[in-house]
């Protein structure tokens, strides 16, 4: 069974194209979702008929203290009972795709194999910042070289832009020469390009969803022991994390707030317009008590762009306000306490207080 690494930047749009893969209903496929803060995001993100499930959450693939949690897993999800044609391992933002391939290659369950790596690729990374600064090479050389494919994605963001794509074509004609370069919107690629699964005329039965977590131990992975501190006293029924993490010579952290409260939509809108020096990624889900509202709004910052998209809660889930902030150098106290600081004791809000982000919702 070919098991394939989706890689690519913070907020590339790795989850979107698993979600439009899944949606495609071609073959069974398995997932494995890792990603970096404690509270796996893009585990309740994805949408879409999936197989079979794991989540690994709490540090990034390529630095678990136990690789054999990585085997373990696809050990399971390759069992023949699961009858599954693919499986696809989304890696955290922040992974090292030259190390999961390592790890795939030397993996010793039998039943899989390496299926390649697919680089997502954020296009608005190409784009010259609010001061027109331009960043020459917006993505590690060592990504572009590892890959098997190179999508491209948001390249609906490069259409007034034709020097970006420039930029970046060149770029990818000099650093990875000869590897097949997709370009696409929303992740929409070609499911074939990835596995040659044949569509299936009806399902083999229902599987039942099959959800292991995996939550390996914070500790043995956090490289910085000072900005480290286990779950701070936030209340009853409040927790938050904190990680850190170094690659490629930059040091990451997340921070994570979790808890039933919901949120104030000015001071969340405030928080995620004026982010903290260092925060390049915001998501995660949040509960809007005003009266009328019953869905949840998905938060999803990257680098300067924001948006909320308003979903149902699904059907076990009670209203929770989960946010996950992810960047370089930052002060991993103040902001958590700034996150915390979005949330609302006030009981049910004036809908005034939506407007905040309304403009913001999709
Ligand atoms: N304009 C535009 N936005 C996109 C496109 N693809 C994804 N997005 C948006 O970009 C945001 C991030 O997408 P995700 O799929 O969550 O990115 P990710 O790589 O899984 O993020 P991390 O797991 O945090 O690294 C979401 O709000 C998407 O809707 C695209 O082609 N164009």
């Amino acid at each position: 069974m070919p098991v394939i690494v989706v890689s690519g930047g913070l907020g590339s749009g790795k989850t979107t194209l698993l979600n439009h893969l899944l949606r495609q209903g071609m073959g069974r496929i398995g997932v494995v979702i890792n990603d970096f803060g404690d509270i796996n995001v893009d585990a309740f993100l994805v949408q879409g008929h999936v197989d079979a499930t794991a989540t690994i959450s709490g540090g990034c693939l390529c630095c678990l203290s136990d690789p054999s949690e990585l085997d373990d897993t696809l050990a399971l999800l390759a069992r023949p009972s699961m009858d599954l044609d693919v499986i696809v391992v989304e890696a955290s933002g922040l992974a090292e795709p030259r190390e999961l391939a390592r790890m795939l290659l030397s993996s010793t369950v039998t039943r899989i194999r390496f299926g390649g790596i697919v680089e997502v690729l954020d296009a608005a990374a190409w784009l010259p910042g609010p001061d027109g600064a331009i960043d020459p090479l917006p993505v590690a050389v060592d990504h572009l070289q590892v890959a098997s494919l190179l999508v491209v994605n948001k390249d609906d963001l490069l259409h007034d832009h034709p020097e970006a794509a420039q930029r970046l074509t060149e770029a990818l004609q000099r650093h990875a020469p000869g590897t097949p370069v997709v370009r696409t919107s929303y992740g929409r690629i070609d499911p074939t390009l990835l596995f040659d699964a044949a569509e299936r005329d009806a399902p083999t039965g229902q599987l039942s969803f099959t959800d292991l977590l995996l939550e390996h131990g914070a500790k043995d992975h956090r490289h910085d022991e000072h900005d480290h501190h286990d779950e701070a006293p936030v209340g009853a029924d409040e927790s938050c994390h904190d990680h850190a993490c170094d690659h490629a010579h930059h040091r990451y952290s997340s921070v994570s707030v979790e808890s039933p409260l919901p949120v104030d939509p000015r001071r969340l809108v405030a928080f995620l317009e004026h982010r903290a020096p260092g925060v390049y990624r915001v998501k995660g889900r949040t509960h809007v008590d005003v009266p009328g509202n019953d869905r949840q709004y998905i938060v999803q910052a990257v680098g300067g762009w924001l948006a909320f998209e308003k979903r149902p809660w699904p059907a076990d889930t009670a209203p929770i306000t989960q946010l996950v902030a992810i960047g370089t150098g930052i002060d991993t106290e103040a902001v958590e306490e700034a996150m915390r600081a979005c949330l609302s004791e006030e009981g049910p809000l004036d809908p005034d207080r939506l407007h905040a982000m309304t403009r913001y919702t999709r």
